[in-house]
């Protein structure tokens, strides 16, 4: 993959809210362990992980919920610590709207600004919060006359109207289905865009965190397992948990016989072979290769005649992906997943090639 101009630094903005050691637990359990966490202004940031891996309690901790065990959290160079919500320049949209159902749309998004303001005549900025989410026709309805995805429209335009620096978003669209979430993920991601404040958004569903994020922070057990931009991450994943966590990839678990500048040679049960690595693996260190049913393809049947490192496989699965088959073949005991136009039978031998250049050779989890 061609990385570079395509790549968006989100790190290079200027720093909004730093977390430095960062911790929370709840009886014996470490729901957030050690995170360091630097979100920069006007981006888009992503918390991803399993459920139960902290992402929520790092939400609460930024929006003042929940106070932290140990560590800071600074925001505008100011540190939080005793700040309470309400003082905070944050603001959050949660997965179950919380819409006042007694109140018109208007009125839920006008009452954080009423609260915060007094007497002022809120209309003009209710106006341009509900347009900003393409609710504006919808300031007389009830919550129960809207659909789900509208409620969540008037939920975002009530967290933005009091205009924080930091809007934090806990799985905003998890209940709808899923044509309305991609929908809404490209209004969100505009609205983000158009209105030039940083959101953290929280999830657990990788393609959603692909389609909005400049940047992801993905999480494991109460720590970070990486964080970087989308096309890095999918890239060169930290270690067997990214990797496994970002797409279908096969792992393929090995040891390391030689490393150079940004490259290693791994000995395999498919082979030996030498492609780009993360850094700071040594000789004689377990790793594992990664490859992506992408950079797999179905080779000529006679051995040496495709390109790149070939391999010798069964075919267990094929299942029909809509645009194309995916094939799972079984190679010296081990899985690999590939595309296909022309699906083969099941039980059906072939060969696998892959470009190593396509692969990338990281850590183990630990
Ligand atoms: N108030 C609480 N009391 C006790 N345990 C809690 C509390 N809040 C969270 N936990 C525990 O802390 C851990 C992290 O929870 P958290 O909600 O942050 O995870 P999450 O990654 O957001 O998960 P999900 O995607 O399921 O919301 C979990 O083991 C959870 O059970």
């Amino acid at each position: 993959m061609s990385e570079g101009a395509t790549i968006r630094k989100a790190e290079e903005k200027p720093l909004l809210l730093s977390a430095r050691g960062l911790v929370k637990s709840y009886g014996g359990n470490r729901a957030v362990d050690g995170v360091d966490l630097d979100i920069p202004e006007r981006a888009f940031t992503t918390l991803l992980g399993p459920s139960g891996c902290g992402k929520t309690t790092i939400l609460r901790m930024i929006g003042g919920f929940e106070t932290p065990d140990a560590g800071s959290l600074t925001l505008d160079g100011r540190s939080l610590a005793g700040v309470p919500p309400e003082r905070r320049p944050v603001n959050t949209v949660f997965q179950n709207y919380a819409l006042f159902p007694h109140m018109t749309v208007f009125e839920n998004v006008a009452f954080s600004l009423t609260l915060r303001r007094g007497a002022q005549d809120p209309t003009p900025q209710v106006k341009r919060a509900l347009d900003a989410v393409h609710m504006g026709e919808f300031a007389a309805r009830y919550p129960h006359q809207l659909s789900g995805g509208q409620q969540q429209r008037v939920a975002v335009a009530r967290a933005i109207i009091a205009e924080p620096h930091l809007l934090l978003l806990d799985e905003p669209l998890s209940a709808l289905d899923r044509k309305m979430r991609s929908h809404l993920q490209i209004e969100l991601k505009d609205l983000q865009r158009r209105l030039g404040i940083a959101f953290v958004y929280v999830t657990h569903d990788q393609e959603e965190a692909f389609a909005l994020s400049d940047m992801i922070v993905v999480m494991n057990r109460g720590k970070i397992a990486q964080k970087t931009d989308p096309l890095t991450l999918y890239a060169r994943p930290a270690d067997t948990f990214v990797a496994d966590f970002i797409g279908s990839a096969s792992l393929i678990e090995g040891e390391i016989l030689a490393t150079a500048k940004e490259q290693a040679t791994i000995a395999t049960p498919l082979g030996t072979i030498t492609a780009p690595a993360v850094e700071g693996l040594a000789p004689g260190q377990r790793a594992a290769l990664v490859l992506r049913p992408e950079n797999l393809r179905q080779a000529p049947a006679h051995p040496g005649s495709g390109k790149g490192h070939e391999i010798a496989a069964q075919v267990r699965h094929v299942v029909f992906k809509g645009d194309r088959f995916m094939i799972e073949a079984e190679a010296a005991g081990l899985a690999l997943r590939l595309m296909t136009e022309q699906p083969p039978e099941p039980g059906a031998e072939i060969r696998i090639a892959f470009d190593p250049k396509t692969s990338f050779i990281t850590r183990l989890a630990s």
